[in-house]
This record gives C-alpha cells, structure tokens and sequence, in this order.
C-alpha cells in the first residue's frame, strides 16, 4: 500500500526522520533502524567534531519547534564509519548527511564518500541556518550552482539537496533552473524556517540561549512553507530529480499532502522529537486509512495530482 520505489529501490513506507533529530549519536541511529521508517537519515556531518552552539538551543512550543544547534555533530568519519558496517547489516536504506562550513569542507567530505564503499544516498545540506556568521549557502544562488558543478565534476553516487523554504516565485524559478542543470537524485523541501522568534509568555525572555534567542521554526507553523516548496520545486523540476518533502508532517493528512504536493520520501523532523520512532507506525496507520477511504490502492495513484482551481 505505502511502498514507495526511489532510486530503484522498494521502500516500505515513504516516512523516515529528517536529517538532526534522533539521528546524532549511533544508538539513537540504531533505534530508527529498528523503528518502522522506511528510511533513515544521520546527522549533518562536518569534517571534525563540532560542539555546536550553548545550550539551551532546542525547544518545542505548542505549535512546532524552535532550534540553534549550530550542527553538532560527531564528525565525519563517526558517522561513515557507522554507515560502512550498517549496509552490511542491514537492508533498511541509511542516508549520509554532509555539512561543510564552505565549498572546500563539503568537496572533500563527498570525495572520501565517492571513494569509499558507501552505497546509499547522500544529502548535502545547504540549508544550516544556525552557525552564526555562516549565511544559508542555498540563499546565494551563485554560491549554490558553483558549490554543485564542482561537485558533479567527481561524484557519480546519489546525491541529494537540502533546501531552506524559498518565498518568492522568482527564486523558485532561479533555484529550479540551477538544479535542473545537476544530475540530482533529488531535492528536499524544507529545512526549518530561519531566524525565528519565540517569547516565553511568563517570562518576556527567548526561549534558546544562541543568537539571542533567534532560530529555525519548525512544526506546525511551516506546513504551508513547506507545502508550497514541494509544489513549486515538483512542477519545475526535470522528473528524474524526485522531491523529498519535510515540513509540518504531524499527521496522516499532512503527509497525504506532501505527496499530493509531489513528494516521494517524507522526513519528520519535530513531530519525531516529541513523539520518538513510534510516530512512524501511527502516520502510516493514518495515511493507509486516508488512501482507503479515497479508493487509492498505491501512493501513485495520487501522487502530484493537486487540483487547482480552474
Ligand atoms: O540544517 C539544520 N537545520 C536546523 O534547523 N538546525 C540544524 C542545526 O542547527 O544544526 N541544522
């Protein structure tokens, strides 16, 4: 019912967690690979260890999340290191996420990806809103299409890219018209919203300590965001480049939506935060039902078939 086929691959479900939530440290990896996702994602990854930004950096608030982490992380080889032995001990399909803070850290992480004996996907975040000093690579559309060619020059694994939420339709067609140019395995929309502000209500302070208090929004807040990227990036982009849709995924019906959108895969990022690897069994539960009631036996059935108003 919910088996998905990406990259020529069968997967379950189209559900797995977004890149930095339940994803950091190999025993939060393992429990994922053990849960009911489809898939599994790790944690950006830099060259060295990092981190990260102090603490208090992470908060739910009743309508999602707000978060400056500033890409801790275990450093490269932890996580390839992780990678090489589970695709020896299991079929579930493992995603590496990359993180560089320039041109030069994200090429060198890629070669030693492309020269080692990794066989799944790889995700190259341009989207990290929360190193101070460091602006969203995917906001500077130069910087993007140079960082993209100069990696096309050696990679020939799957490579996938994280995006920020883009807001006007004139950077949709700018960023769509770079991409489509790559040999993409596919684009996923979106990374948190950047720079938000949450104020505790009894205290009239932030909530996180990084930035004064300024951080990506996610959860509930972004669905709308998130949905319009899917769309927009789905009836730009050449077919062979698949979307994944992140973004407000709490339910069933948010999920259905992602893939009316045009989605594929679809990542849980905040919801999975709150409610741990279970949710994946409660969301496919939920989307199953959707599709039941509405005669769909597949998810292709009704993929990318948002109707407009004529
Ligand atoms: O790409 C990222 N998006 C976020 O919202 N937070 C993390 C982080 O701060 O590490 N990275």
């Amino acid at each position: 019912m919910l088996t998905t086929n990406f990259l020529d691959f069968d997967f379950d479900n189209p559900f797995m967690n977004a890149s930095g939530v339940h994803c950091m440290t190999t025993s939060e990896l393992d429990e994922l690979a053990v849960s009911n996702a489809g898939a599994y994602i790790m944690k950006s990854a830099t060259p060295e260890k990092r981190d990260g930004n102090p603490a208090p950096r992470y908060f739910d608030v009743p309508l999602g999340s707000i978060n400056s982490m500033g890409l801790p992380n275990l450093g490269f080889k932890y996580y390839l290191e992780y990678a090489l032995q589970q695709q020896e001990r299991t079929e579930r399909p493992l995603f590496f996420s990359v993180a560089g803070m320039s041109v030069a850290e994200n090429i060198a992480m890629l070669k030693e990806i492309e020269a080692s004996d990794f066989k799944g996907v790889t995700e190259l975040n341009l989207s990290c809103p929360n190193v101070p000093g460091k602006p969203q690579v995917a906001y500077d559309f130069e910087l993007t299409d140079k960082t993209l060619s100069r990696i096309f020059e050696f990679f020939t694994k799957p490579l996938g890219v994280k995006l920020p939420p883009y807001f006007d339709m004139a950077h949709f067609d700018q960023m769509a018209a770079i991409l489509n140019k790559y040999p993409l395995t596919y684009v996923n929309s979106i990374n948190s919203i950047g720079n938000g502000l949450y104020i505790d209500p009894t205290s009239d302070q932030v909530v996180i300590k990084p930035k004064d208090g300024f951080g990506g929004i996610g959860g509930e807040y972004v669905k709308p965001t998130a949905l319009a990227n899917v769309r927009a990036f789905y009836t730009r982009l050449k077919p062979e480049i698949k979307i994944i849709g992140t973004g407000g995924i709490i339910t069933g019906q948010d999920a259905y939506e992602h893939l009316l959108c045009g989605a594929t895969m679809l990542q849980v990022g905040t919801q999975l935060q709150k409610e741990g690897p279970m949710i994946f069994d409660r969301l496919q539960e939920e989307l199953t039902a959707i599709m039941k009631a509405k005669g769909y036996k597949t998810i292709a059935d009704f993929r990318g078939q948002l109707k407009t108003i004529a």
